[in-house]
């Protein structure tokens, strides 16, 4: 590829901008600087001290959602977010007034508004270019780093992470980080918090008569059933273990508590298994313990989930299907 080609590719319209980069151009390390970023696989930009872009490789022009072409000559502030924007304005500017100081910046994470006014979360380091390269000129290079599919992944792990498989409730760890917070909530409010227990009846029995296969449907189902029964978004419905579940209820007295557990003992007591090749005529009960904490009844988490774990192994021994709440 002869210097000119290369010049037209990187600007083909702002003559200006063309004529100041030909400076820099005709030192051969540019040049050889300019076709390196262009096979890289990251995305790399140079702008000058006022942000305008200078030279953009393919991979920075998907990221801005624009042709190499059409972004030459615009200023690289207007691809950032408004949260980002002032900040890196801030950063040039500062520059500009202590030239003494090298701009060196990042890695740090951006979103950038795309042209087509979607996001694109990445990485961006700002570094200058040293004089030796750019014959005098004072230019910077941007190196970007695509987030979408790393944070992508990190959010489905911490999904995973937080989330019971079998029946897409929250996992014990999520519960027990939940009862903690939403307890620290109630002591600072001074309002109530209440937990249920819950814990299917006989399902020994269930497994035996019906298959494992069909016993994990059958937890599917009553997770499905407990989940539409929650009064508010800031109730958790978590798989505590087994054919245990549990409900966390903040801002919740007993009362409260008791009327979401009959409403789940009756949603729970018509589920239907037919589908599954049961008598349509089966059905399944839940025995249920409530622990209310309010004015400093309980001490800890711990001791709550204890309390309800106790009222639950009452309403057991009371004959299942029972709610019973410890006073
Ligand atoms: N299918 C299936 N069964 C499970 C799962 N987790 C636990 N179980 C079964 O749940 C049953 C629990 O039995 P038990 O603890 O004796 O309780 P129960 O038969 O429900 O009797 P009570 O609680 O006293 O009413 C056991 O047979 C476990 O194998 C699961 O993920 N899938």
């Amino acid at each position: 590829m002869t210097q000119t080609n290369k010049i037209s590719r990187i600007n083909s319209e702002d003559s200006s901008v063309i004529e100041k980069f030909c400076t820099s151009l005709a030192n051969q390390k540019m040049s050889s600087f300019i076709n390196m970023i262009n096979v890289i696989a990251e995305g790399i930009f140079v702008v000058n001290a006022d942000g305008v872009i200078e030279v953009i490789n393919p991979i920075a022009a998907k990221f801005f959602g624009s042709s190499q072409d059409a972004l030459v000559g615009q200023r690289w502030f207007n691809f950032l977010h408004d949260r980002h924007r002032e900040h890196y304005e801030y950063i040039f500017l500062n520059w500009k007034d202590n030239k003494k100081l090298p701009l060196n910046h990042g890695p740090k994470e951006v979103l950038l508004t795309r042209a087509d006014n979607s996001w694109l979360e990445a990485d961006l380091s700002i570094s200058c270019l040293p004089e030796s390269l750019t014959e005098g000129s004072v230019l910077f290079v941007g190196v970007l780093h695509n987030l979408t599919q790393h944070k992508a992944e990190y959010s489905e792990l911490r999904r995973q992470a937080s989330t019971d498989h079998l029946t897409g409730l929250a996992n014990r760890f999520n519960l027990e980080k939940t009862l903690n917070k939403s307890w620290n909530d109630s002591i600072v409010n001074a309002q109530p918090i209440s937990l249920i227990l819950i814990d299917v009846d006989y399902f020994k029995h269930f497994n035996d008569q019906f298959g494992h296969v069909n016993g994990d449907k059958c937890l599917q189902k009553i997770a499905r059933t407990i989940e539409a029964c929650l009064p508010s978004s800031d109730s958790l419905a978590a798989r505590y273990g087994g054919e245990e579940f549990a409900v966390i209820l903040p801002r919740s007295h007993a009362t409260s508590a008791t009327a979401v557990a009959r409403l789940i003992q009756q949603q729970i007591n018509i589920i239907n298994f037919s589908e599954l090749g049961l008598p349509s005529t089966f059905r399944v009960s839940v025995s249920q313990g409530i622990a209310c904490e309010q004015g400093g009844q309980y001490r800890t988490p711990e001791a709550l989930i204890c309390a309800a774990d106790t009222a639950l192994y009452r309403a057991k021994a009371e004959g299942r299907n029972r709610i019973n709440v410890s006073l």
